[in-house]
Order: C-alpha cells, then structure tokens, then sequence
C-alpha cells in the first residue's frame, strides 16, 4: 500500500514547536509519512534563536539524495534554507529528481524577529527556487522582503504583494496574515495568477503560536500528498491550525514570549491524557456491576444513583449498559456516573458505545461478539483504554487476546432473565475458556449470592471476579445487596487462597 509522503526540507528547531519537528509532527497528525533533510541545527526556545549551525552543502546535497532516489516523496515542502548554497543544492536535486508538487516557506525572519536565512539568500529564492514552487507561503515580513521592502498592514496590502510575488514565478502565493496587527481574524490571502481567495480563521487568543508557519506549510503539503487541489489543501491545513491552536492554548512551555501547541490534538482523549494512565488491574475485576435501563426504571432509579450505591457498597468496577437510552440521555449519565466512579478510584466502563467512551473520556469499553471487533475498538480508543469481550468459547478468547483486550467476559454461566436468547456455557464452558486463555476472566450470567461460591471456587486460576446485574439492581436495595455480594465474594477467594496453600 502506498502511503502519502511529504519531504520536508528544513532547520531543526531544538524546541520542536517550529522546523523539522513542527513538520514531522504536522505530518503525522494528518496521516501523511513525512521524511526530512535537516539543512541548519538552531539552538532555540521560547526566548528566541540563540544559535544557528548550517548543514555543509555536500551534505545537505547527500541528504536529498537519499530519499530522492529511493523513497519517491510526492511533495517536498521547504522551510529554513540558511545559505544561498543550499537553495542552489536543492534546487539541482528538484530538476534531476522531480516531485508532484513543491510547497516553499520562505523562512527567512520568525515571528520572534529572528533572522533564520539572510539577505543573501534573497536573491536565490528569486531566481531560482521560487519559480519551482507550486505553492509559496510568506509571512507579513517575509513578503515584504520579496517584494522590495514595502510594509504590509492591511489585508489590501497581502493581495497586492500576493500578485508582485506571483510575478516571480510561483504558481499560487499565499500571504499569511498570522502577525497581522489588531486584526480579529486570522487572514491569509491566495492568489493563483487570476483569482484571489481569502481564507480566514478565528484568532485564537495564545501565546503558544511558534511553528504556525511552519505547520500550515508541511499541513499544505500532506493535503496535496494526499492528492487535495491547493486552494482545498490551504482550507483543511488552516483549519488544522486554528484547532490546533485551540486545543493547546492554555498550555505552559518555557518562560518566553511565544510558545510552541500541541499538534496532536485528534489523540486528547486517548494518549495524550495529561494524567499517567495506569495499566489495567485485574484485581477490579473482583465484583463487576453492570447497569441495566429497565431495572433502574422500574425501581425507580437514576443510573447515576444506582451506581452510586453500587460502589458505597463495594462494587470494584462499572459497566454501563444501557441499551434503550437515547444517546443524548447516556453521555450525560455516563458524565455523571463518571465523576462518582472517579472519586472512589473504581473504573467506569461503556458497553459497546465507542462513541460515549470518547465524547466522555470512560476508562473503556465492553464488547460482545457483535458489537465493534475489539482490533477496531483498540485503533479507535488508542493504546490507553480498557477494552473487554464476552467470550464464549477459546477461539474468541484466543482472537480477543491478539485484538489486544485486557480481560474477557464468560458466560452465561446460568440462565438469566436480562439476556433473551442467550446460551449458557455453564461452568464447564467457563473453565474451558479460562484454562485456555492469557487474560484475566470475569464470570458472568445469572450470578448472585446462592451461586457465587461455587463459581468462584470452581478453581479457573485467571478467574478474577463475577459480573452481576440482576443480583444487585432488580434489588429494593442495591447498597445492602453490594455489600452482602461482596463478602460472600470475599469469603469464597479467602477460601480458594486456603485451598490453593
Ligand atoms: N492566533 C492565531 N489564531 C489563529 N490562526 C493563527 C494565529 N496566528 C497565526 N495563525 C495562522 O497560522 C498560519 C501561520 O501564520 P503566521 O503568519 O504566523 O506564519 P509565520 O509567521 O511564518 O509563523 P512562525 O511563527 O512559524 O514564524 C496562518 O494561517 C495564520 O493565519
Ligand atoms: C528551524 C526553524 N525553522 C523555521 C522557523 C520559523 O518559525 C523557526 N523558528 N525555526
Ligand atoms: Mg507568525
């Protein structure tokens, strides 16, 4: 399978908010494989640039052969070119190995006001680079420069340098308006050689916008990889930016006036969890209480209230399993259901809605052999969230353990009233799973305090605990009900702990 491929070639930033590393992440973040071939090494933090170290010529030029020649990039994006030498490399290297599209950042002041490629260079991304270029993305000073020196400070202004720097030779030119003073939105102007488009955004209000220029331009390039036209390219690649942006507006890196975001925002609700996650523990496993719609209503109960008593009387772990909700009505139950489980260090499962695990960040989610295959739920949900499959015979257990589940239910273990039309695998089908599976096991399937000993003694080592529903909320009393659950729970593992010495 190919995938979309952006080389980019550019200056390290040793910050990473802006250069090679803005690009790689920008890169990934929109799917696109990203390869690169560093020209400068920048000593730089949210002060400014301290240091700059060119890349010699010759290697920069080895670089470019390396990948070139061997690994075929659909676009190649450029950033800090710090010598007219390198242009003049790289512009050898584009002639003999040619590319779909070529995006150039003419990266020569930042927005911190340091100078990243000199006057020198000027002239060469005249001549030579610029008339290459698909696309060239100055900032308000970068444009300036190109076209003589001539201030820009109003939109007007973007359009008429937009076309003195078409003139140039570059097929589409888009002026950024990111340090635009005192204008409200975020204002880039394209012009294509007869058209003029202005894409705007709402200017988000941070410090954290070092790499902007950067970003927009690899995001560009990933767009066009991806096969994009340039004006649907610059719309996708700013609105990336603008949530990017968004997203990371609030957060605190360095003391400098200009910081850098967070360009992996899509992963908010999985790997980036500011919080460390915790591996799975088993031993939550041990009494499993799982909601069910019609019990609640026909007690007389609020979700959020049953498994508040469910936990004050001991539960270790929720299931919400609300089959009949509308989805609205869940995700707000399950928000509330959330901050109770949270407060009392018990994790919170959904069954089977992905969606709701995400829009409110649950611990994971519990799947049947219907629901979501567990391979997609883990792609979906990242590597961080708990996912558990009802299983009923080795060969599902054996698939839910290289889905890369972290437990698996069995059952039913008895007839149940809350599942029609479910078979019984009993507690001989319980013990062939078991035996045969890596994971820890919960039982479940018409459990409650007259049986719970005989499974839990039935002697399946990775047996950790029971799921129960009925025995705990078609109950006057669903605190009364946990706690008397639990201590036989209890006294069975003391017994099997005994047994097992
Ligand atoms: N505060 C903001 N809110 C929304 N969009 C912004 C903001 N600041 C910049 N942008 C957008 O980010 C992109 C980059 O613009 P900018 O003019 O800052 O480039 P630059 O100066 O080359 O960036 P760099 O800071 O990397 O040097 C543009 O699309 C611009 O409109
Ligand atoms: C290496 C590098 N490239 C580009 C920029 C522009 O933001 C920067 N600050 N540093
Ligand atoms: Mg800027």
């Amino acid at each position: 399978m190919r995938v979309p491929h952006v080389l980019t070639v550019a200056g390290s930033d040793s910050g990473s908010g802006a250069g090679i590393q803005a690009d790689l992440k920008a890169c990934s973040a929109r799917g696109v494989y990203c390869s690169t071939v560093i020209t400068a090494v920048t000593a730089q933090n949210t002060l400014g640039v301290q240091g700059v170290n060119d890349v010699a010529e010759d290697f920069v030029r080895e670089q470019l052969k390396s990948v070139l020649s061997d690994m075929h990039p659909d676009v190649v994006k450029t950033g800090m070119l710090p010598s007219p030498g390198i242009v003049k490399v790289l512009c050898q290297s584009l002639k003999e190995f040619r590319v779909r599209a070529l995006v150039v950042d003419p990266v020569m002041i930042s927005t911190s006001g340091d100078v990243l490629a000199g006057p020198s260079v000027l002239a060469t991304f005249r001549e030579e680079l610029l008339p290459l270029a698909d696309i060239v993305t100055p900032n308000l000073r970068e444009a300036s420069a190109l076209i003589g020196g001539v201030p820009l400070e109003t939109v007007a202004d973007m359009r008429s340098a937009a076309k003195l720097i078409h003139n140039i030779g570059p097929r589409n030119v888009l002026v950024k308006g990111g340090d635009l003073p005192a204008s409200f939105d975020a204002v880039d102007v394209l012009f294509d050689g007869k058209e003029f488009y202005e894409f705007r955004s709402t200017r988000i209000k941070t410090s954290n916008t070092h790499g902007t220029g950067c970003t927009l331009a690899s995001s560009i390039a990933a767009e066009l990889a991806k096969g994009a036209s340039v004006p649907s390219a610059i719309k996708i690649a700013k609105r990336y930016v603008e949530s990017a942006l968004e997203y990371s507006k609030d957060i605190l890196i360095g003391g400098g006036r200009q910081g850098p975001f967070d360009h992996l925002m899509n992963l908010k609700n999985n790997t980036l969890n500011v919080s460390v996650p915790r591996p799975f523990d088993p031993s939550k496993l041990l009494l499993y209480a799982v909601t069910d719609t019609k019990m609640n209503k026909k007690w007389g109960r609020s979700v959020s209230v049953a498994v508040k008593a469910a936990i004050e009387g001991g539960a270790t772990i929720i299931q919400l399993r609300e089959k009949d909700a509308d989805t609205r009505d869940f995700l707000e139950a399950a928000k509330a259901c959330l901050e109770i489980c949270h407060s009392h260090g018990v994790p919170l499962l959904i069954n089977d809605r992905i969606d709701i695990v995400l829009a409110c960040d649950a611990d994971g989610v519990h799947i049947g052999q219907s629901d979501m295959p567990a391979r997609v739920a883990r792609s979906l949900l990242g590597p961080d969230k708990i996912i558990g499959v009802t299983c009923k015979t080795p060969e599902q257990a054996e698939e839910a353990w290289i889905d890369g589940a972290d437990y698996i239910g069995c059952g039913g273990v008895y007839p149940t009233n809350t599942k029609e039309n479910n078979a019984v695998v009993g507690l001989d089908g319980l013990k062939t799973v078991g035996l045969t599976s890596k994971l820890p096991m919960v039982a479940i399937g018409g459990i409650g305090i007259s049986n719970v000993k005989s499974v839990l003694e039935f002697g399946v080592p990775n047996l950790k605990g029971v799921a129960v529903v009925s025995a705990l909320f078609d109950r006057e009393s669903v605190l009364a009900e946990t706690q008397n659950l639990l201590r036989a729970v209890m006294d069975s593992v003391k017994s099997e702990q005994n047994q097992a010495r």
